[in-house]
C-alpha cells in the first residue's frame, strides 16, 4: 500500500474512533396500506426479522447463515442483519434497456444510519428511490426481484405507494421547502393526512427533533424560503418527520450546504437514528465514515460490492476495488 493510501486510511480511521452505534428496538410497526388491516397485511412487530418469519413459515429462500460469499453476484461482508427493516433480495432496476441495479441483496438495520456510497451512476439513488417507490414516478423504470419492508413486499399489488411513503420519508439533495410559512411547511403533511389534532404540538416536536426550533420559534409565520440553505434542509427534515415515518431516506442531503450547515445536518442525522432508521446516499466518504453504522459500496454496473459495518469497510475492506475506491484511486 502506498504512503498516500496509508495516510488516507489513517485519516478515516481516526474519524471512525468517534463513531458509535445506535441501538434500541423498534416500536410495533404500522401497516403500509390504509387497507392493510382489511386485506390481512400485517407488519412485523420487531420481535423477529422478516427473513426469520419466512424461515419459520418455510418460505424463505435462504438465511443469513447460508449467504454464499463466494458467489460473484453476492456482496462481500455481511449483507444480512438481525434487525432488518428493509430487505432487498435479488433486486434489479432497469430504465428502459439500461440496467441500473444488478441483483442487490442487502438489509437495512433498524435505528441505525446506513450509508450508500460509490461513484457517480452506480445506482445509489436508484436503490434509495426503490425503497419508497419513487421510481414508480419514472415511466421507463422497471423493478424485478423483491424488496421487503417489515417482511411485506412493497411491490405487491396491494401496497399503496402513498401510504408507503408516509412510513418511508425522503429528503432530497436540494432543500425544497414549499412557498409557505415555516409552520405550514411542517403542518402540511399532517393536514393532508387528516391528523388535525395537536398540530401545534406536532409541529413544535418535529422542529425540535430537526434541531431547528430554537432558531425559528419566533418566526414560524415567516416564509420557509427566507431561511438559509442549511435551515431549509432542516425544515425539510422536520417536514419529513412530522408525519412520524419509520424510515428516512436521504439523497445527498448536505451536498448543497456549507461546512457549518453540513456539520449540523450530520449531528442531526446521528440523533435521528435514535428514533428512525436512516439510509443516506453520500459522495462524501468522510461523511459516511463519520455518521454511519453500516456502509454499502456500490460500484459500476449497479453492483453492490460490499456491505458491512462502517469501520470494517473503511479500515479493512474485503474487496480490493472497494479499498481503491475509498482511498481515492478512482471514483
Ligand atoms: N430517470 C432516469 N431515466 C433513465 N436512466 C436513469 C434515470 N435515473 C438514473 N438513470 C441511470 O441509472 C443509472 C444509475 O443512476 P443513479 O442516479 O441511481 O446513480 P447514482 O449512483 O445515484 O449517481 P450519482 O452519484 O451521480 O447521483 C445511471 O446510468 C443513470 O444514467
Amino acid at each position: 500500500m502506498s504512503d498516500e493510501t496509508n495516510g488516507r486510511l489513517d485519516g478515516l480511521r481516526s474519524q471512525l474512533a468517534s463513531i458509535g452505534s445506535a441501538d434500541g428496538r423498534f416500536a410495533t410497526g404500522n401497516l403500509l396500506s390504509p387497507n392493510a388491516e382489511a386485506t390481512g397485511m400485517t407488519a412485523n412487530t420487531g420481535e423477529s426479522t422478516a427473513v426469520e418469519s419466512r424461515e419459520r413459515e418455510g418460505t424463505a429462500t435462504s438465511s443469513s447463515a447460508d449467504v454464499d460469499m463466494s458467489s460473484a453476484d453476492r456482496p462481500l461482508g455481511s449483507p444480512r442483519v438481525d434487525d432488518a427493516v428493509i430487505e432487498a433480495r435479488d433486486l434489479d432496476v432497469f430504465y428502459g434497456d439500461t440496467q441500473a441495479l444488478n441483483g442487490i441483496n442487502m438489509d437495512i438495520p433498524e435505528k441505525q444510519v446506513t450509508a450508500l456510497i460509490g461513484p457517480s451512476g452506480c445506482g445509489k439513488s436508484t436503490f434509495l428511490r426503490s425503497i419508497n417507490r419513487m421510481n414508480d414516478l419514472i415511466d421507463v423504470a422497471r423493478v424485478e426481484g423483491d424488496l421487503y419492508f417489515h417482511g411485506k413486499n412493497i411491490y405487491d399489488e396491494d401496497v399503496d405507494p402513498v401510504a408507503l411513503r408516509r412510513k418511508i420519508g425522503m429528503v432530497f439533495q436540494k432543500p425544497n421547502p414549499f412557498p409557505k410559512s415555516i409552520y405550514d411547511n411542517v403542518a402540511y403533511g399532517l393536514r393532508v393526512q387528516g391528523k388535525d389534532d395537536d398540530v401545534d404540538e406536532r409541529v413544535h416536536t418535529a422542529l425540535e427533533r430537526a434541531a431547528l426550533l430554537e432558531e425559528v420559534e419566533d418566526q414560524l409565520d415567516e416564509s420557509g424560503l427566507d431561511l438559509s440553505g442549511g435551515q431549509q434542509q432542516r425544515l425539510c427534515i422536520a417536514r419529513a418527520i412530522a408525519t412520524d415515518p419509520e424510515v428516512i431516506l436521504m439523497d445527498e442531503p448536505a451536498s448543497a450546504l456549507d461546512p457549518v450547515a453540513t456539520s449540523k445536518i450530520e449531528d442531526l442525522i446521528e440523533d435521528l437514528a435514535e428514533e428512525y432508521t436512516v439510509a443516506i446516499v453520500t459522495h462524501n466518504m468522510q461523511q459516511a465514515a463519520r455518521i454511519s453504522d453500516k456502509t454499502a459500496v456500490f460500484l459500476t454496473g449497479g453492483n453492490l460490492v460490499e456491505f458491512d459495518n462502517t469501520n470494517k469497510i473503511f479500515e479493512n475492506p474485503e474487496s480490493d476495488r472497494v479499498e481503491d475506491y475509498i482511498t481515492g484511486k478512482f471514483g
